[in-house]
């Protein structure tokens, strides 16, 4: 029996994250497995039931289940509050509590879907790496931080503990791809990843069979749309890592393609990289791929059936072949279909 934990969040959220568990749901039935989805309040959805972003009853759940679920949260309502108090900073603060340090962001791009990407067919068939973005520290959590009317100020901080385990993950990865880890940073400009570099090199003495190269964040925006396929893992701090992935987001064909897995020694929680996308939200026409496809990860890394995995994957990919598109994936005039027709035709594929 697996314990899972939804959370559909704000916008798109409840929209993907029902398309998520329906495949879930599906699986059950067809491996005659039990699952219990337990949902939870999160983001602005919860401030406006409880006064709260994240109660204590939402974080203790995430803590007593197999994996947690995860749509986004965000949105115009609460952009106007403290930062403290918006639903980015309780992003930041369940993954904190969870100690989720890794946020593994694959850019994998479908057969099908060459012509959605915003780049020549050559350039992207093929594409297949693997983002490792460091979640948990970095420019999104240091002090100090705040603004006044004449000043704004952040604080990027690494330590050497933080490094040296996401730079450990990405190289056992590596091991098991095509042994290639490219680390991005702004070392030229930067003490913090003058920093992060040495300590990604010391790690790298023990995966001596590891190739190793390091790339400027600003070139590396340029390569992932020039020629993605020379990367297999990249390793990255959160900044960029949030940036490089919507990149990569675009060679897929859309941010509603790609899914995350953020994960840490104890917890770990599945997640679309894109947000709560206020401007098509109670539409029905959001794509529900990325937060399926989350769901694939889940399997894989939380709730060790790899073979299930594979099972949504290849129903995605037929449902793709088939020629359904949602309209961020469709080509102009092209007929698109809505959120809940693409997330019953990947339910058909994945059989009974
Ligand atoms: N993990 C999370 O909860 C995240 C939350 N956010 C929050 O979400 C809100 C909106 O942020 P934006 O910058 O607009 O980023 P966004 O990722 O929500 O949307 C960017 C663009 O991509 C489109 N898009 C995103 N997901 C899509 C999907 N599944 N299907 C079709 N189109 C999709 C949107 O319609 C929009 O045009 C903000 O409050 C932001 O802070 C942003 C990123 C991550
Ligand atoms: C609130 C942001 C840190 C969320 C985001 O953009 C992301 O995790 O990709
Ligand atoms: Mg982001």
């Amino acid at each position: 029996m697996y314990k899972i934990v939804s959370i559909p969040g704000d916008g798109i959220g409840p929209e993907v994250v029902a398309g998520a568990v329906s495949v879930l749901k599906q699986l059950s039935k067809k491996h005659g497995f039990d699952v219990v989805i337990e949902e939870h309040p999160f983001g602005g959805a919860s401030y406006d039931l409880h006064g709260e972003m994240l109660t204590s009853a939402t974080l203790e759940a995430c803590k007593k289940c197999d994996a947690v679920l995860l749509g986004a949260v965000g949105g115009p309502k609460w952009e106007k509050l403290p930062h403290e108090h918006k639903p980015e900073a309780a992003l930041l603060k369940i993954r904190k509590e969870l100690e989720l340090f890794a946020n593994l962001r694959p850019a994998k791009v479908y057969d099908a879907l060459i012509d959605a990407s915003s780049l020549k067919a050559e350039v992207v068939q093929g594409t297949d790496f693997l983002v490792f973005r460091e979640l948990t520290g970095g420019i999104y959590f240091g002090q100090p931080r705040g603004f006044d009317e004449n000043r704004g100020w952040n604080t990027m901080v690494y330590e050497r503990y933080e490094v040296e385990r996401i730079a450990r993950l990405s190289f056992e990865a590596a091991r098991k791809r095509k042994g290639k880890v490219i680390s991005i940073d702004k070392a030229n400009v930067l003490e913090v990843s003058q920093f992060w570099r040495n300590v990604v090199h010391e790690i790298h003495r023990e995966y001596a069979d590891v190739e190793l190269s390091d790339m400027y964040v600003d070139n590396a925006a340029m390569q992932i749309v020039r020629n993605p396929k020379q990367f297999d893992v990249i390793v990255t701090s959160n900044l960029f890592g949030d940036i490089l992935s919507d990149i990569a987001g675009m060679i897929t064909g859309s941010l509603g393609m790609l899914p995350s897995a953020s994960i840490g020694t104890t917890y770990a929680l599945y997640e679309p990289i894109h947000g709560s996308a206020p401007d098509i939200a109670g539409r029905n026409i959001a794509n529900p791929i990325a937060t399926i496809a989350s769901v694939a990860m889940m399997f894989e890394h939380s709730l060790n059936k790899p073979a299930i995995a594979r099972e949504i994957e290849a129903a995605i990919e037929a449902t793709l072949a088939a020629g359904l598109r949602t309209a961020d994936i469709a080509a102009p005039g092209e007929k698109t279909v809505s959120t809940t027709e693409m997330t019953e035709a990947i339910v058909r594929h994945l059989g009974a």
